[in-house]
Parts: structure tokens; sequence; C-alpha cells
């Protein structure tokens, strides 16, 4: 593990046994985070992003198993593989809470209506700081106020109903930042709020990661977020990352034609009102009995008959720090990776050593299988009808 950074996630995989099946709902992703910055994992709904999360901190369902590396640089474990421990241990709980906390989206489903916010800020405090009362209640208060809830002294003896959604989504970031931890998840953490409050969260979250020096992983699906608070950014549709780059390169420069369609599909301030935006026409399929392709095949208006649907492109740097899963790309290390998975093909060979990941189950080219009920698309990016006059 390199000395830089915090986190290396290495081919991770996420297999969830349904009774229809076997979902193979993250299929290999790697990204690494260096000590200190922010990495937005971006993707529509369903592509994976909350259970690589869960992965990292060691909650996902039972039924959703883990494979791969996650390596952490832990203060007092050093660097652990966190897949490597107990999930239910002392190990993994002395990580978790303390040096990766996590918000969510939702407050009022993190705090217990039963206790008073303090109380529930207080119990990590205990947990993991110091088990003197006093010293605790102070610690714990202190970190209340630093995230700008006002009349901290009432305010901890008051319950979640007694809070707004906004001081609601203050107090949760108290909690999470009350061990002073490493690194922060935060999964959509300003979606339930309106925009000027969900503005003043991001910009207490930049000042906080400020202090606290900490890396955080950025779950969202919005775009003028990342913009706002992200470092690099790694793209992620049906279960992989398709593109990663830092945050200016991927809006300036995006190459895959998911990364250009999700920042189509962002009105930009001081664009003409009579530019339409974009939609991905359908939905991420369901990542069961996938066949050898391009995840985004079916969506895609790049795609190559012949070649996306028949190999999977793996990730290739195009340029330092940025990376990209797309055959079509004019790039040298994409046509590099093209003409070996065409050769294997013309050959008889399995892609699979070029490019594909080899774990699908359905070696058939892809025709007839689009997921989600989808009718193949022709065009992905399809401009919305009655768009903005
Ligand atoms: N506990 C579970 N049981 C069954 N399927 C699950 C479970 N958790 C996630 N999935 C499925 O795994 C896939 C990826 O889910 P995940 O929650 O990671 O997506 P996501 O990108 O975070 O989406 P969202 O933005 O909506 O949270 C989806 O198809 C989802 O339905």
């Amino acid at each position: 593990m390199s000395e830089e950074n915090i986190l290396e996630v290495k081919d991770l995989h996420v297999d969830i046994h349904m009774t229809e099946g076997l979902l193979t709902a993250v299929r290999g992703v790697n990204f690494e985070m260096k000590k200190g910055e922010t990495l937005g994992l971006v993707g529509e709904s369903g592509c994976g992003k909350s259970l690589t999360c869960k992965a990292i901190l060691g909650i996902n369902d039972k039924k959703c198993v883990p494979g791969g590396q996650i390596l952490f640089d832990s203060e007092g474990l050093g660097k652990v593989d966190l897949l490597s421990l107990d999930q239910k241990g002392q190990e993994i709980r002395s990580i978790r809470g303390k040096e990766i906390s996590m918000i969510f989206q939702e407050p009022m489903v993190a705090f217990s209506p039963m206790y008073t916010i303090g109380n529930q800020i207080n119990e990590a405090t205990r947990l993991h700081i110091t088990k003197d009362k006093k010293k605790s209640k102070e610690i714990s208060m202190e970190v209340m106020r630093k995230v700008g809830i006002a009349n901290v002294e009432k305010r901890y003896n008051q319950y979640p109903h007694e809070f707004s959604g906004g001081m609601l989504q203050r107090a949760l970031i108290a909690m999470a930042l009350v061990c002073n931890p490493k690194m922060l998840i935060a999964d959509e953490p300003t979606t339930a709020l309106d925009v000027t409050i969900q503005a003043q969260i991001l910009e207490l979250m930049k000042e906080l990661q400020k202090d606290f020096n900490m890396a955080i992983l950025f779950i969202t699906h919005d775009l003028g977020v990342v913009a706002k608070m992200c470092d690099r950014v790694a793209v992620m549709y049906l279960g992989k990352i398709v593109e990663s780059a830092d945050a200016s390169e991927i809006y300036a420069n995006p190459q895959h034609p998911y990364t250009r369609g999700l920042i189509g599909s962002v009105h930009k301030i001081g664009s003409a009102k009579e530019e339409r935006l974009f939609s991905i026409e359908g939905t991420v399929p369901l990542a069961m009995n996938l066949p050898k392709a391009c995840g985004f095949y079916d969506r895609c208006d790049a795609r190559i008959e012949g070649l996306c649907n028949r190999a999977e492109p793996e990730l290739v740097e195009i340029a330092p720090g940025h990376k990209i899963a797309c055959f079509n790309c004019p790039h040298e290390a994409c046509k590099a990776q093209r003409t070996k998975v065409e050769a294997a093909l013309a050959a008889g060979k399995s892609p699979d050593e070029s490019a594909g990941n080899g774990k699908d189950k359905n070696p058939s080219a892809r025709t007839e299988t689009s997921g989600a009920g989808k009718s193949p698309a022709k065009s992905i990016f399809k401009k919305k009808e009655g768009g903005r006059k």
C-alpha cells in the first residue's frame, strides 16, 4: 500500500444471493484515496455505490458477500485488509465509527427518536474516546458547536423531532466527526435538504475537512455537488468504474459516453435558455446473468456492433490520473485494448485476458438480454421533449 494513500480498494466484488439467482452488484471495483482528499463516487441509482461503501465499513447485509481487498491505513492496526477482519469483531469495530465514519442522506433515520441528540452523539464519544461522563459530554458539546449548532446547552437535551432537517444533518455530522476520523463516507448527505441548507452543509463539510484533515468519500448522483466538493471523481456504472479522473478533468474532458451523458444532463447556469438538457435513455440493467458485453452497450450511442456486445472493456489510463473503460475512444491505450480484443475475437478466442472480467455466466453475445426490460436504444442521449424554451 502506498504511503500517501489512506485507502486502496482492489478488485472489490459484492455478490448478492437472491432467490432468483446471483446478483453481481459490484464487479471488480478499484480505486484509492489519498489522505485528506475528496473522492466523488458518482452514478445512477442501482450502480453499486452504496454497496461499495458499506463493504468498506463491513455493514452490508449477510446475503451481500464481498470479495477482493480493502486496504486501510489504520492507526491502531497498521495497514490492514478490512475484508479480512471478522465483520462483527472487535478490530473492525475499533475502526468503524472511530477511524472511518459515515453520514447518510436521511438524518431522521440515523437518529433514534427515543433518545436526545446529545445522548446519541455522546454514545460514540464514550465508546471510542473516554468513559468519563463529564469529559465525554464536554467533547460532544464542543463538536456540536463546531458544526454550527447554536445554544448547545439546550440543544444537547432535545430530541430529533425538535430539530429542523438542516440542523439534524449538522448533528449527524457532529456524531460522525466526534472521534476525529481519518476518513468520512458521506452517502448523499444533502439530498434530503433544500438547496440553501444544502449549500450551507456542503460549505461546513469543506471547512471541517480542513480542520480534521480527513479524506471524504462522497457518494452522489449530483454532479453539481461533485464540482463543489471533490478533488477526484470515479464514475460507476453497473457495478464497475467506467471513468475516473480529477474533477476538473472530468468536466472539461469527459471521455466515456456515460460520463458525457451525466454531464449533459446537468443544466449549467449561464447556458442559453433554448439549450435542452440531455437524458440518458433507459435505466441501469439488473446485474444478473450478465452477458459478456460492455454494461453500457444497450444505452450507448457510441457502441461498436460486434465488439461492445461481445467483450467488456477494462479501465485503461489515457492520461496521468485519467482512466476510462471504453472501446470507442480515440486514445492510444484504448485503441490498443480494442485491437487486442478484436484480434482475440477474430481468432475465436475468449477476450477475457485482454478485457472483460471473465466471470459472466452467459457467454452468448448481447442481443436480447438488455436487462430491466429495456428495448435496445438507438441513441442514449435523447433530447428531452419540450425542453427549455
Ligand atoms: N440488501 C440487498 N438485497 C438485494 N439487493 C440489493 C441489496 N442492496 C443492494 N441491492 C441491489 O444491488 C444493486 C446496487 O445497489 P446500491 O444500493 O449499491 O446502488 P446505489 O448505486 O447506491 O443506488 P442508490 O443511489 O439508489 O442508493 C441494486 O440493484 C440494488 O437493488
